[in-house]
């Protein structure tokens, strides 16, 4: 649902009179539900969740999450550690990505991880290396790249043999027969993730089928897994989507997983944060143009990149009690690039003062957000009823400038 936010009473114009605008707003029942039904679809599975930290990496959601049993997903040594000041589980925390760098790998196998996604020989190598010299022996399991069509947005699907992700198909078996003459790697499961934001289950369902013909085969060869990881959860709604069902995709799961020692893994993000988060804004100015009504906001694509980078569609409420008419404009903040837009030809009343909410901004916003044009990284509030919580300061300019401050002496 879109409209997860209404789930609280959220005093809006109070929370913007405190915080100021533009303002992330995410409601901790909202994410408590989402988990739920996971864990309610998948739970004759008893699957680790692995939350993407990706998708929102704020230590207090990551807590939010840590506290109701999640393990995490993390792609980098600074989500890692994210998870530890968040007081997560770094024994449920598992490392994708195709670039891990020996720092990262160094650190990763310090905080002792579940295992490592491995993504090409040259890191199995690496991790090998680095675990000798550590005096340790890393888990790992390997990414395959299932070749996969998940029918999104290019930017984000990564099942193909066109993208850089995960081991071919094709080598998957001699992948794995290397990694267990490697005697600091323990060989311990079998990933894939073919996209975000899928609206169909039949690539994902597809892409288990391809994986566990590699499980069947690997068993031949005396190299038995402990797990299976799916990668990231099921789309959501934006606007109109027909998003899979959860209790459908844990069934067809169910079904092919069963008579199988395998634990699940899965690694949602976006469907258990991004419909609990809004943006919001105040409107600056309506500009009539020669073609066209802008609705000028005091929110950017430097907050909320999605519209301007994948064309992704994000409904807009007006929060304002009183309103003007309707009028069709393009939503757009003030950074100097044509490409800055909230939304394009939307039918929208607003006028200058009015507080807006960019809904479904939960995931893939503010942890992709940017200073770009020197502006401020937005506040986050999480309401939990008629609490409230701030997540995040609004970073003032002085934060925003004291690194580069302190450099300029040496010029
Ligand atoms: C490896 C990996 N795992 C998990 C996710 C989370 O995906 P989603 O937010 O669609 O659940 C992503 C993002 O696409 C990813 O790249
Ligand atoms: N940033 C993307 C999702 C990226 C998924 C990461 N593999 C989005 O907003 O939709």
């Amino acid at each position: 649902m879109t409209d997860s936010l209404k789930c609280e009473q959220i005093p809006y114009c109070a929370l913007a009179a405190e915080y100021g605008t533009p303002l992330y707003i995410y409601s901790q029942q909202a994410m408590t539900a989402a988990l739920n039904q996971y864990q309610q679809a998948f739970a004759s599975l008893h699957p680790l969740i692995c939350y993407a930290v990706k998708a929102n990496g704020n230590l207090s959601i990551l807590r939010h999450f840590a506290r109701l049993g999640c393990g995490f997903d993390i792609v980098s040594g600074g989500e890692l550690e994210r998870v530890i000041l968040a007081g997560g589980d770094t024994s449920k925390t598992i490392f994708s990505g195709v670039g891990k760098s020996s720092t990262e790998i160094e650190f990763a196998l310090h905080n002792n991880i579940r295992c490592f996604n491995v993504e090409s020989l040259a890191e199995l190598a690496r991790i090998n290396t680095i675990a000798a010299r550590l005096g340790k022996i890393a888990p790992i399991s390997l990414r395959i790249n299932p070749d996969v069509n998940a029918h999104t947005h290019p930017y984000i699907s990564t099942g193909l043999k066109a993208n850089k992700f995960g081991i071919a198909y094709q080598d998957a078996i001699a992948a794995y027969q290397l990694a267990t003459t490697l005697p600091h790697l323990k060989v311990t499961g079998i990933d894939c993730h073919i996209g975000s934001q899928l609206t169909d289950l039949s690539p994902l369902i597809e892409a288990l089928e391809r994986m566990l013909l590699l499980v069947d085969k690997l068993a031949e060869l005396n190299i038995e897994l402990e797990h299976i990881d799916l990668g990231g959860g099921v789309g959501i709604v934006y606007q109109n989507e027909d998003v899979p069902d959860l209790a459908a995709y844990a069934a067809a799961v169910a079904r092919l997983l069963s008579g199988r020692n395998l634990q699940l893994m899965l690694e949602p993000g976006r469907s258990l944060i991004g419909n609990a988060g809004g943006l919001l804004t105040t409107v600056e100015y309506i500009k009539q143009g020669e073609e066209k009504n802008f609705v000028i906001v005091d929110t950017a694509m430097n907050d909320l990149m999605r519209p301007s980078l994948y064309q992704a569609y994000h409904n807009i409420l007006n929060v304002s009690t009183a309103t003007t008419d309707e009028f069709v404009a393009d939503v757009v903040g003030p950074i100097c690039e044509t490409g800055d837009f909230l939304a394009k030809d939307r039918t929208i009343a607003a006028k200058e003062g009015d507080l807006l909410l960019i809904q479904s901004a939960g995931a893939y916003a503010s942890s992709m957000a940017s200073n770009y044009n020197t502006r401020c990284r937005a506040a986050e509030v999480l309401v939990n009823g008629t609490d409230h919580y701030l997540i995040r300061r609004r970073e003032t300019l002085s934060e925003l400038l004291a690194n580069e401050q302190s450099c300029l002496k040496s010029v």
